[in-house]
């Protein structure tokens, strides 16, 4: 059972209960064997289930409840609450300052996914303002040098290692001294994995932290191992003092939650999860939001901060909008923001009942026809691109070049520059609307971005979503409250096998988020027309 199956069935049992009409301590019963079972299938230590059990009958006590309270509410409080706490480390973490070297180790057994989570988290790092680097001290295994090597080019990283020094101490102190001169704030030091030796891993990591000094240490576990994290985490708080985990592959292990929990018993705090294989996959692990999104409540903080992360190029989209124009060259920016946000189902978790939408949607037929409609943008001219897309009604022989350049069809160009005819139209009355986005903004709170939040997770928790409710909140209500009245929309989505976002207007829910920049409708209430 994958994490997100173990929602789904909490989230089943919780709603079948509070929208049955007998709600009595029976069915209230059964609900809570359910979920014991669900969580002991996902591989969760039995004594964790059974404190779990314990404290959610304390927590909703049938015979004690007053006659006007809302057990519905009570339950879903309970339960809410109650997976948060299997899930706490209740420790802080380690975090880097600016300004100053931050030395982190990692260690992990051979094949954790340590070396690709050194680079997903100096690449988190970077793009959060940190100057960050990685030194390979994996001197064990032939050819790791070249895959952190790669990963980190691909990630623009700088590194460092050796090819013909074969002491992870020496190297590891050379590359660590190198960097903080160069005044590097992030310096991420890999280690060779073990299979299986945890005596031989434990003593190399000593001796590399006497010589790097580092300020964090942080084990990498695989998910797969499920309660047996507990003793690695153990093992590992003994012989490190102090530091921090990343449980990594959490997308297709089916023991997730019984890896997240084991290592939450051991009060070790768990800094990040790795979510996938895309340098991107590695969300920071909170407890709260881990849990909203296990039950397709969303993360609308995790939404705003991976929007933010990702420095999205929207100042001349922006500018051409508050005129009222929407040139083809706008389109394609856009196409390729989205592109940048990762895989359209991971974004979909985040926002509150999302998921349950996109059940089934192929990510991969949706990036690729992203990335056609990208290709087909880049075979026009520079004249073509900043055009409100007329030329090639006076000119369709230019179609047919373009959609030979690209390697596409006529039909996709033509399907192309209508979405863009109505975006541009779409801009054309967005002129005025910017100001009721503002306005829209304004009653979520006003400038500040915490109080915006917190204004957001109120009517989110109005309507039944995050927070103390459960399931899915109304999307249409979503999008009312996100200002974006269904004006806007990628027409098509629906049809190119993207996420309908159920009318909801992301440009107005990316403006909202101080992201600076407005996505213009994607995924709006347009339809496809294919
Ligand atoms: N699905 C998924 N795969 C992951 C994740 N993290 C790492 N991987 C994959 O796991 C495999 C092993 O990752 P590595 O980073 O090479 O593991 P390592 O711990 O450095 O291995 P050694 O260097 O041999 O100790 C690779 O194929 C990664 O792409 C994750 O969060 N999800």
């Amino acid at each position: 059972m994958v994490l997100q199956d173990l929602g789904r069935r909490i989230n089943a049992a919780v709603s079948d209960l509070t929208r049955s009409s007998n709600l009595d301590e029976k069915a209230f019963d059964a609900m809570v064997k359910e979920i014991c079972n669900a969580l002991v299938e996902a591989d969760v230590n039995i004594k964790l289930v059974a404190s779990l059990r314990t404290a959610i009958k304390r927590k909703v006590n049938f015979k004690e409840l007053a006659p006007g309270v809302n057990k519905k509410r009570v339950i879903q409080k309970a339960v809410y609450d109650e997976l948060v706490e299997l899930v706490n480390p209740h420790d802080k973490a380690f975090t880097p300052k600016k300004g100053k070297p931050n030395v982190i180790m990692f260690v992990g057994l051979q094949g954790s996914g340590k070396t690709t989570s050194c680079t997903k988290l100096a690449r988190w790092y970077q793009a959060r303002g940190f100057k960050s680097c990685l030194v390979c001290a994996d001197t064990f295994r032939a050819g790791a040098f070249d895959q952190l090597k790669q990963n980190a080019t691909k990630a623009k990283i700088p590194y460092y290692g050796s090819l013909t020094q074969t002491d992870p101490v020496a190297v590891a102190r050379e590359g660590v001294d190198k960097f903080k001169k160069e005044r590097f704030e992030v310096i991420i030091v890999d280690t060779s994995g073990r299979h299986r030796q945890e005596a031989d891993l434990f003593n190399e990591m000593v001796q590399i932290q006497e010589a790097v000094k580092p300020d964090d240490t942080i084990m990498v576990l695989d998910a797969s191992i499920g309660q047996q994290a507990e003793a690695q985490s153990r093992a590992f708080k003994d012989s490190a003092g102090f530091g921090s985990i990343i449980i990594t592959k959490t997308d297709g292990a089916a023991a997730g939650g019984g890896a997240i929990s084991a290592v939450a018993a051991t009060r070790t705090p768990i800094v990040f999860i790795g979510t996938g294989e895309h340098m991107l996959d590695l969300e920071r692990f909170q407890p709260q939001a881990f849990i909203s999104k296990l039950l397709g409540m969303g993360d609308m903080a995790g939404l705003v901060e991976h929007v933010q992360s990702l420095k999205l190029d929207q100042k001349d989209t922006m500018k051409h909008l508050a005129e009222g124009v929407f040139t083809v060259r706008d389109l394609r920016d856009q196409l390729s923001n989205i592109m940048k946000m990762g895989p359209l189902s991971k974004m979909a978790g985040m926002i509150p009942g999302l998921s349950n939408m996109m059940g089934g949607m192929d990510d991969e037929e949706g990036s690729l026809k992203l990335r056609r409609m990208i290709y087909i943008c880049d075979s026009m001219t520079d004249k073509e691109l900043d055009s409100d897309g007329k030329v090639f009604t006076d000119q369709p022989a230019r179609m047919t070049r373009v959609a030979h350049g690209s390697g596409t069809s006529v039909r996709e160009v033509e399907d192309l520059l209508t979405q863009h005819r109505m975006m541009a139209g779409m801009a054309k009355k967005m002129k005025g609307g910017m100001a009721n986005m503002q306005k829209a903004q304004g009653v979520m709170g006003g400038g500040n971005k915490a109080q915006q939040m917190a204004a957001m997770q109120k009517r989110l928790q109005s309507m039944g979503g995050a927070g103390a409710g459960r399931g899915a909140p109304d999307m249409n209500a979503l999008m009312k409250m996100f200002g974006g009245g269904g004006s806007g929309g990628m027409p098509g989505m629906g049809g190119m096998g993207m996420p309908d976002l159920g009318g909801m207007d992301m440009g107005s829910l990316m403006k909202m988020m101080g992201g600076g920049g407005g996505m213009p409708g994607m995924g709006g209430g347009g339809r496809g027309r294919r």
